[in-house]
């Protein structure tokens, strides 16, 4: 019997058949969440009012991209009443803008209907009103055109309670010491077995026990940020969510934040409110240490999406990928084409290319920090974290290393580009041969190419040149490390490099998003056509886990 068929406890069982865990711990009085409401729409009247919403948005957005592309089908569009659209989109027009500012202009009306759960990226998407727990947090609401950035709620630390929140009698909140392997390994379970899947349910994420301990135990994490849910009478480890300090840049301002992460419900107890208990629970805390704003990501569409990036997927090992329905061989080719189609060269083409040191740390630190800053929304990185993310002790076993880093040193000792990339592999479920998809994640690069004084139409192709010429580097090496498929989001300056390097489109789109903070959109490096965005790039310089 499988472990997800295994019936769970009889005090699971019990909750599994009662009412929502959020309503019965609200009960109590001490859970905050005065204004939830219980009353849904029934599913017609919903699915109609949201068809409008939608068709109210699309109009307005089409016919302002259509006044200023010359698609004139829509005999209602003219040049004259597109400034009454954009105003409508509360956006400027200034006749002397020039072509380009109007395509700027065209692609933020574009943005903000993808943001507000239009794009193809719109799993799960509703109206604000159902999101029953959502409507009462301090974030932005859908559909509201944000013109300024700024925090939401001021926080106060001195009328946090002291107290986790209550929970229901079944259940126990634990603080998990993941400096006990016995925790770790109990914590990877959890998430081996419950994490998030696609849409077909065929590949499960595989956070590796290592990679768990690396990306929870950054500098300044905090035990009390590692927060489980036990079953109370069998101590099972049934739920959980994290979080982890940094400092992230957003535009112009640094916001002592935290990074929530693997939030998890065990299956059996799925749709019982307690995913609003643990977020509240992480926030508490959060908020204990005086840290009012969360970044965090995630398929799923909830208020307010701040950027949209697409995943991109590179093909290291065809063959296996097409065996377990990864990928489908293209109608009119044959397996022996598509191998030779993503053969990669044997060795790396860099001069000064080799792995990065603890030695490298400062001068990697101080590229990657200017290289950052040319976005929008970024982490702060101290070299403390640059260590920590960058590198691992040499001395890790092969299957346990979760990173590799690597740098460019020139003749005279500088470093001038670095890249990185990560392990994640997934399960793949219920696959007789396979059970694993070895998969690297591109995680964070930088490159002096980017600073060379040039006017910007003479610098893009150069930085073009040199990210492809490092990429192809990164899945040469990611190739000899025996990984099946080498992934990437089309955030940074990805979009200068994926389709050169034969990175396909793939089905799955991650939301960003900010937690009391609220933020104007941001690109995510790809068009509201899906197509990448090969002229522009996103102003997202964030890389989540
Ligand atoms: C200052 C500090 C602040 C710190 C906090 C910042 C915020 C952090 C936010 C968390 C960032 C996490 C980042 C990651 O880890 S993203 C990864 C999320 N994990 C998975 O997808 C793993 C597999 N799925 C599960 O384990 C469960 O389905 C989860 C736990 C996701 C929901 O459990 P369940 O399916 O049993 O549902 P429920 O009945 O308990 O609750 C339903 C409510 O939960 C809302 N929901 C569903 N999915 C998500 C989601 N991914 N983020 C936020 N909210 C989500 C949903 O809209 C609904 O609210 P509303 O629609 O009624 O309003």
């Amino acid at each position: 019997m499988s472990e997800e068929s295994k019936p769970l406890n009889p005090a699971v069982e019990d909750v599994d058949s009662g009412s929502d865990v959020e309503d019965q711990t609200a009960e109590t009085g001490a859970v905050a969440s005065p204004t939830e409401g219980s009353a849904v729409p029934k599913k017609k009247k919903k699915k109609s009012k949201k068809k409008k919403i939608s068709n109210l948005l699309k109009s307005d957005a089409q016919k302002t991209a259509e006044a200023f592309i010359g698609n004139m089908d829509d005999p209602s569009v003219t040049k004259e009443n597109s400034a009454q659209l954009l105003t409508k989109n509360n956006m400027s027009l200034d006749p002397a803008l020039g072509q380009q500012s109007l395509e700027q202009l065209l692609k933020q009306v574009k943005l903000q209907e993808l943001l507000t759960g239009m794009a193809p990226g719109g799993k799960n998407k509703k109206d604000m009103a159902d999101y029953k727990f959502w409507k009462t947090q301090p974030v932005a609401p859908l559909g509201e055109n944000v013109e300024q950035d700024g925090v939401i709620q001021e926080g106060n630390v001195s009328k946090i309670p002291k107290e986790p929140l209550p929970m229901h009698k079944e259940f126990e909140w634990v603080t998990m010491n993941l400096e006990d392997p016995a925790e770790l390994k109990e914590l990877y379970e959890l998430l081996t077995a419950n994490y998030v899947e696609d849409d077909d349910a065929m590949f499960r994420f595989d956070y590796s026990a290592s990679f768990l301990d690396w990306a929870l135990k950054s500098p300044g994490w905090l035990k009390e940020w590692h927060v489980g849910v036990r079953v109370a009478s069998s101590k099972k480890l049934v739920a959980f969510i994290s979080g982890i300090p940094l400092d992230l840049r957003v535009r112009d301002r640094v916001l002592k934040a935290s990074e929530i992460n693997f939030l998890c419900v065990h299956k059996k107890l799925r749709s019982k409110r307690l995913a609003p208990i643990l977020i509240k629970e992480i926030t508490r805390r959060c908020n204990l240490e005086g840290v009012f704003q969360a970044i965090y990501t995630g398929g799923v569409v909830l208020p307010t999406p701040v950027s949209v990036c697409r995943y991109y997927h590179r093909s290291l090992n065809w063959p296996k990928l097409c065996d377990v329905g990864f990928s489908a061989l293209p109608r009119g080719s044959t397996v022996a084409r598509q191998v030779l189609k993503y053969k990669l060269p044997e060795k790396t083409k860099t001069k000064g290319l080799r792995p990065m040191t603890y030695a490298d740390v400062p001068r990697v630190g101080n590229l990657l920090r200017r290289f950052l800053s040319r976005f929008e929304m970024s982490q702060g990185f101290d070299d403390a974290e640059v260590a920590h993310w960058m590198l691992q002790n040499e001395s890790i076993a092969k299957k346990d290393r979760v990173i590799w880093a690597y740098v460019v040193e020139d003749g005279a000792g500088n470093i001038t580009d670095f890249f990185s990339f990560y392990s994640l592999p997934s399960s793949i479920i219920g696959h007789p041969q396979h059970k694993v998809l070895n998969a690297a994640y591109l995680f964070y690069y930088a490159t002096e190419t980017a600073f060379l004084e040039l006017p910007e139409h003479d610098l893009r192709p150069k930085l073009s040149a040199r990210l492809n010429e490092l990429v192809n580097d990164a899945l040469v090496l990611a190739k000899k490390l025996e990984f099946d498929v080498f992934n990437a989001l089309s955030l940074a300056d990805n979009a200068m490099f994926l389709d050169e390097q034969k990175f396909g489109a793939g089905d799955g789109y991650l939301n960003f998003y900010l937690f009391n903070y609220k933020a104007r959109p941001m690109t995510g490096g790809f068009l509201p056509n899906g197509q990448l965005d090969q002229a522009g790039r996103s102003s997202v310089g964030f890389v989540p886990l």
